[in-house]
């Protein structure tokens, strides 16, 4: 038995399908989460939490309200504080974030920028004496904080953030100041009713000169009745398409006194006299972004496997229509049309948790050589996980409406929960910088990458930058997927030349550069995307190069086929510069014959991510697979059954019915 979750009592078709794959689940979780401990312990954890059962949901969320979905994380928060140690290794932060999306879902809670943002900004940000004093008690969760930038009238361009912090040296303090309305901090998650603490980001003002964005560790609660101090005004700023567990919140000083060592001073110094001294890089205040934006491939990632889980399984229960046999009905993930709508975005999805890995681990060391002085490696970094973020979030997006329209009727409801993942997941096109400002951030990488070509400089080229400088070359694609990479190269390249040569000219025909950039803007955005999507390409074909299991690489190298295959064809029109319309008529043949060989392995292949029935929300989606029993008791549990008759029927329908008899 390959597939170790295999239960007696499940769908037959899910035991089925479980019995085809062709390899070990537990050996392919083991690649996917980077080790067998940690694939291990992710078990072990998930084990733990189900002997807790004040760690189960009390009713199915999303029969929730929204003040019963905080109360309810709350609570969790609460019980949860009993067992960390016993839980988990709380030093091993992967260990930390899969207790959370066990316990806690997708949908945010009180913690969810205490973890994301406020510590990793205290860890990067903050000096020796400031993290003595702080992080020691917000790791110990003494005290809860987020991180609080975007204002009501500016989010994306930090230039203009309105809210003050003015040094005053004869008092030795910042006074933090909202001079407008525009200048409130606004969507700051949790900032609204759970935090007491904030990193604020403020333009930093000594004597009337102003110095940009600078973080400060702000309090703006009192720590035993909670409520906001003088000069702070703080709320909640409603409803949102989706992460409606967080309390996203509005912020406002008004002439607010903070002493000057809250100003976090690792990089840049204010002195007792207001000397200022600039940070060793410009843009080392932006670090908490770059370590969310670094975390993001892998977080989306899974986002998208969820949806994809419920979808599979779904799809191996349902059955519908006929094929052959004309005496039973299909299941229809045996339609040709489900496993392109499906297969790609598994595919992607383990491209993008293998490209998560290479992030995080990028950052963590980039971390370690900003502490030693050396920043040289931040723009290379800013400018690959710039374009990652972009394009992970708008490919899961459409991976996970794809899933739910793959569910038919039912993926509508909420008992598949997929609109929810939908709706979370999509929030990444937005926060950490819209997707298009931060396509552009990498547009300006090629193209200086580009400059440096063509003056000569190739061997100045940051990593992965060397496919620009080649020429092009002839293509076979029966070689493999190399072949599939050139293609891509060669598409990425000419797209990036294209894109830098229309910039040049426009400048060069007497247009300014803003204006000028702001005119190639399209194609720039497009040229980043083919780069990043190569990137994504090489990253999975080389980690699949590098395992050993021969039945886990077998059935991988099916998933490189399906994902390089869609992918060129996806990228058509780019492509057809440098293969011929009848080798893209190839291509589409052996993605056809790829989905076919994929196919036995499919619900081994989503199972392998052991995404727990309490993480996954779905009812849909369940393990079990009996997913008509469970979306019958899901219904009737529903608050509109519990009576026969509504008060507004008695209310109203009742009464215009009787008056229309009449
Ligand atoms: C018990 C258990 C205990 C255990 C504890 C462990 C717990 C686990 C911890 C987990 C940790 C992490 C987990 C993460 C998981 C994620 C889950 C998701 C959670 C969801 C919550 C959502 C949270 C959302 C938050 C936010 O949105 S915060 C706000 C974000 N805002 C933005 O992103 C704003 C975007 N704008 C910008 O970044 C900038 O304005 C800009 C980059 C667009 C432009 O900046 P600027 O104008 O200053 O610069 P220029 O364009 O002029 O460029 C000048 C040059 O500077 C370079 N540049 C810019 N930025 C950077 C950078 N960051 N680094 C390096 N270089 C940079 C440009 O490239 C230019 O260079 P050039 O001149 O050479 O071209
Ligand atoms: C779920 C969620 C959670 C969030 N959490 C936090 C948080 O914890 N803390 C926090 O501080 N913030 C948070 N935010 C705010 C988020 O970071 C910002 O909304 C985001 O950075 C986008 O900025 P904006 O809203 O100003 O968009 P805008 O910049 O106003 O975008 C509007 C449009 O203008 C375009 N545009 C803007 N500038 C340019 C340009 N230079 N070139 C081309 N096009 C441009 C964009 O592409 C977009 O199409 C959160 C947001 C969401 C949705």
């Amino acid at each position: 038995m390959l597939n170790k979750s295999i239960m007696d009592g499940d769908n037959p078709d899910l035991t089925e399908e479980r019995m085809k794959g062709a390899f070990d689940t537990d050996k392919m979780a083991a690649v996917i989460y980077g080790s067998e401990k940690f694939a291990i312990r992710r078990r072990e954890i998930t084990e733990s939490i189900s002997r807790i059962p004040q760690l189960a949901d009390s009713k199915p969320f999303s029969f929730m309200t929204r003040e019963e979905k905080i109360s309810e994380s709350c609570r969790k928060l609460s019980v949860l504080s009993e067992h960390w140690n016993q839980l988990i290794d709380t030093n091993n932060e992967e260990e930390a974030l899969h207790l959370y999306r066990e316990v806690l879902g997708l949908e945010g809670h009180a913690f969810s920028l205490h973890e994301t943002m406020f510590i990793p900004s205290l860890v990067a940000q903050a000096n020796d004496e400031q993290q003595e004093k702080w992080l020691g008690r917000a790791k110990r969760r003494e005290i809860i904080g987020c991180y609080a930038q975007t204002e009501m009238g500016h989010g994306t361009n930090l230039r203009a953030l309105e809210t003050t912090a003015t040094y005053y040296p004869s008092t030795q303090e910042f006074i933090l100041h909202t001079p407008t309305e525009t200048a409130l901090k606004w969507w700051p998650g949790a900032l609204g009713k759970s935090s007491n603490y904030a990193v604020v980001v403020a333009d930093l003002v000594i004597r009337d000169t102003h110095y940009g964005a600078h973080p400060f560790m702000v309090q703006l609660r009192d720590e035993k009745t909670h409520n906001p101090l003088p000069g702070i005004t703080v709320g909640d700023i409603g409803p949102k398409m989706a992460f409606n567990g967080a309390d996203n919140g509005f912020l406002g000083f008004n002439q607010y006194k903070l002493p000057r060592d809250h100003m976090l001073m690792r990089h840049s110094r204010v002195e007792e006299n207001g000397t200022y001294t600039k940070p060793p890089h410009a843009k080392i205040g932006y670090s908490s972004m770059v370590k969310v934006r670094s975390r993001m491939a892998m977080d989306q990632g899974l986002f998208m496997v969820s949806a994809l889980v419920i979808a599979v399984r779904y799809s191996a229960v349902r059955r519908q229509g006929f094929l052959d046999d004309k005496s039973r009905e299909v299941k229809v993930l045996d339609y040709q049309t489900q496993q392109h709508r499906l297969f790609p975005s598994i595919a992607r999805a383990y491209a993008f948790i293998f490209c998560g890995f290479e992030t995080i681990q990028l950052y963590d060391q980039l971390l370690i050589d900003v502490k030693n002085g050396d920043t040289s490696g931040m723009s290379d970094l800013h400018a690959l996980t710039s374009g990652l973020k972009s394009v992970v979030t708008h490919q899961t997006g459409e991976g996970i409406e794809q899933a739910r329209m793959a569910c038919g009727g039912h993926g509508y409801s909420m008992a598949s929960y997929i609109s929810e993942i939908y709706g979370v997941a999509i929030g990444g096109c937005t926060y950490e910088g819209e997707n298009m400002v931060m396509l552009l951030q990498l547009a300006r990488y090629l193209v200086k990458s580009v400059e440096l070509v063509k003056t000569g400089k190739s061997k100045e080229l940051g990593p992965m930058m060397n496919y620009l400088a080649e020429p092009d070359t002839q293509i076979d694609l029966t070689s493999g997927p190399e072949a599939y990479v050139k293609v891509f190269q060669h598409a990425a390249r000419r797209q990036v030349w294209k894109a830098t040569d229309k910039f040049h000219q426009l400048m060069e025909s007497g247009q300014s550069r803003d204006i000028a950039w702001n005119n190639s803007a399209v194609e720039l955005t497009r040229a980043s995307r083919l780069h990043t999507r190569l990137y994504i390409m090489e990253t999975f074909i080389r980690r699949v190069s590098s395992i050993s299991d021969v039945s886990i690489k077998k059935v991988l190298i099916d998933l490189v086929n399906v994902h390089v295959n869609y992918e060129v064809l996806d990228i058509g029109t780019y492509a057809l510069e440098h293969v011929s319309s009848t080798q893209l008529d190839s291509i589409r043949s052996q993605l056809y014959s790829s989905l076919d060989t994929l196919r036995p392995n499919a619900v081994s292949l989503i199972d392998s991510f052991q995404i727990s029935d309490m993480q996954l929300r779905s009812v849909l989606g369940r393990r079990d697979g009996h997913v008509y029993t469970n979306l019958f008791e899901w219904a009737k549990a529903s608050p509109l059954n519990q009576t026969h008759v509504l008060p507004s029927v008695n209310q109203y329908l009742k009464p215009m019915m009787d008056k229309a008899k009449l």
